[in-house]
């Protein structure tokens, strides 16, 4: 298994601007009512969210934005999972772009997965639409058609008059002030889409930056950057001539959208913002961002944080033995929700059927992983919001940002390969102040390489979860029949290079966890 280059924890190694950062910590909630400058009808929009008071970091990106610091530095957000950053970011967009009423996409707001950026998208359209901002996303989930009817407004026709198509897509305008998108539809709207530019746009959020930079996803990064770039003296947009594409070169005339550049001289730029749970320290991805004076904001001194109220417990399970420690586990929670997180496509859907033949009508589980179409992901997810599940076993496809309500649980079933890829699962309890809890399944070989993780993640204690051994015994008769089901099933469906796999981890007593490479965030 290869080391993440970005998983030290060397706070020493971070670029200067990194050094001396705001302390998120020391910022206390804040009240609505007492949130300066706040539109009084996003307050109302916030009150009907069920929000009334803005979190730590929420309060601190308003005053650098809304407040004092206008702006005028791009800002870079390293908080915990679920400490509120996608409201950061949204909250103050729509403030500033509802002061100026004018339809056109001024905001960008990327994210790495569908399911992520629509439930961004949700929080965006909760608060825009009632300051009179409309909000789009570009995600894949219906057809390009369909996207762009939604994206772009074309003019309305005179009956029997013939029209120029070249002259028509002249007039297309945007129909959203807000885009939020995955970064491979995000580059089909840059290159086939008439009418779709980014020529007025203002604000680039770069969501789970580090998991963005981490890939290249079709150069979005540098093609946003180049097609937004003004000329040095910011008077002129540059005309530096991009990729072609289906309607010629891809130059951009940013409007003059003046605003305070650091120290208050006024030039046109594109105000950046970035966020993670675990923001890259790596100077060479930070630089692809091109950050302007960018204002670091971070929680505590530690590289990595994790949510206050969120308790660690692991559990040491007999060789081969996992699965009985898992279900006992489960029996012992009744209807509380939970996620189990695998090593990897495959584990995940033969630890879900696994589960499911075990036949406790209590434990009905589902799987969410990169191995199942996008419409299946997303209608398990739903029904997992919804409460209709309760168990969903998932690959590292659901580790980052997603904010189900009432997950109490989360198991690694699968020790986590990295400290980052532990803070984002069990980032996905304990989330808004609420408190969680994360099991990790341990063989004894790994205890040593677990411990280092923790220290890793800033965690100092990691009690062992006791189970009695006579709901082991219990559920050790089940495991038989279930093991032999999912042996059938496996035999049934899979190639023979498969099926010798499997027989050799049978015998091993490694049925469900070696029978694939992990794969990171799958
Ligand atoms: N001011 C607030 N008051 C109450 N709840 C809030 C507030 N702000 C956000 N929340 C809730 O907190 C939860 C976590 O928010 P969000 O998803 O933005 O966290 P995050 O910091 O982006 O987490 P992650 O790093 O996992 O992506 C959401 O359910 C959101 O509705």
């Amino acid at each position: 298994m290869g080391r993440d280059k970005d998983d030290n924890t060397e706070i020493d190694s971070v670029v200067p601007w990194m050094r001396a950062p705001v302390d998120v910590s020391n910022v206390e909630n804040c009240a609505l009512e007492t949130l300066p400058c706040l539109n009084p009808k996003l307050k109302k929009a916030l009150e009907n969210m069920g929000i009334s008071s803005l979190f730590p970091v929420q309060v601190a990106v308003w005053h650098e934005t809304i407040g004092p610091g206008g702006f005028e530095r791009d800002i870079c957000v390293n908080s915990p999972t679920g400490s509120g950053k996608t409201l950061s970011y949204a909250l103050p967009i729509v403030q500033i772009l509802a002061s100026r009423p004018v339809r056109c996409l001024r905001a960008l707001v990327v994210l790495p997965t569908r399911d992520l950026a629509l439930q961004v998208k949700d929080v965006f359209d909760a608060i825009a639409p009632v300051v009179g901002l409309s909000v789009g996303s570009a995600v894949g989930q219906s057809s390009i058609a369909g996207e762009i009817a939604q994206l772009i407004k074309t003019p309305k026709l005179d009956a029997g008059i013939c029209y120029d198509p070249e002259d028509l897509s002249q007039n297309l305008e945007s129909a959203v002030d807000i885009l939020v998108a995955t970064p491979g539809r995000l580059m089909d709207h840059i290159n086939n889409t008439k009418g779709f530019t980014l020529e007025h746009l203002r604000y680039l959020v770069v969501d789970e930056t580090d998991r963005l930079l981490r890939e290249a996803y079709q150069s979005w990064l540098p093609t946003v950057l180049q097609l937004t770039q003004t000329s040095d003296d910011g008077l002129f947009p540059s005309f530096t001539p991009f990729v072609p594409s289906a309607f010629g070169s891809l130059r951009t005339v940013r409007r003059q959208s003046v605003e305070r550049g650091f120290k208050g001289k006024p030039y046109p730029r594109l105000v950046k913002m970035v966020l993670s749970a675990t923001l890259t320290q790596d100077p060479s991805k930070l630089i692809q961002l091109d950050l302007h004076h960018p204002l670091f904001m971070t929680t505590g001194g530690s590289r990595y944080r994790l949510p206050e109220k969120l308790e660690c417990l692991r559990l040491i399970c007999e060789t081969g033995m996992k699965p009985v420690y898992l279900v006992a586990l489960l029996k012992s929670w009744e209807g509380e929700k939970c996620i189990i997180f695998t090593s990897s496509v495959e584990t995940t859907r033969r630890l879900c059927k696994l589960l499911n033949f075990f036949g406790d009508p209590k434990i009905k589980a589902k799987e969410y992983s990169g191995g199942l179409n996008q419409s299946v992901r997303s209608k398990e997810l739903k029904a997992f919001r919804k409460g209709d599940i309760q168990v969903l076993v998932a690959s590292d496809a659901l580790t980052r940002g997603m904010d189900v309500k009432g997950v109490t649980n989360v198991i690694n079933y699968d020790m986590p390969p990295f400290a980052k890829t532990f803070i984002h699962r069990a980032g996905r309890t304990a989330r808004a102040g609420q408190a969680g809890r994360c099991f990790t399944l341990l063989s004894n070989h790994e205890v040593r390489r677990f411990s280092k993780l923790l220290k890793k993640v800033g965690s100092d204690s990691c009690p062992i979860y006791p189970i009695p051994p006579t709901s082991l015994d219990s559920i050790r008769a089940t495991y038989t029949p279930a093991l032999e089901k999912l042996k059938e099933l496996v035999e049934s469906e899979a190639p023979k290079k498969g099926r010798q796999a499997f027989r050799h981890n049978s015998r091993t007593g490694n049925s469900q966890t070696k029978l694939n490479k992990p794969r990171s965030e799958a």
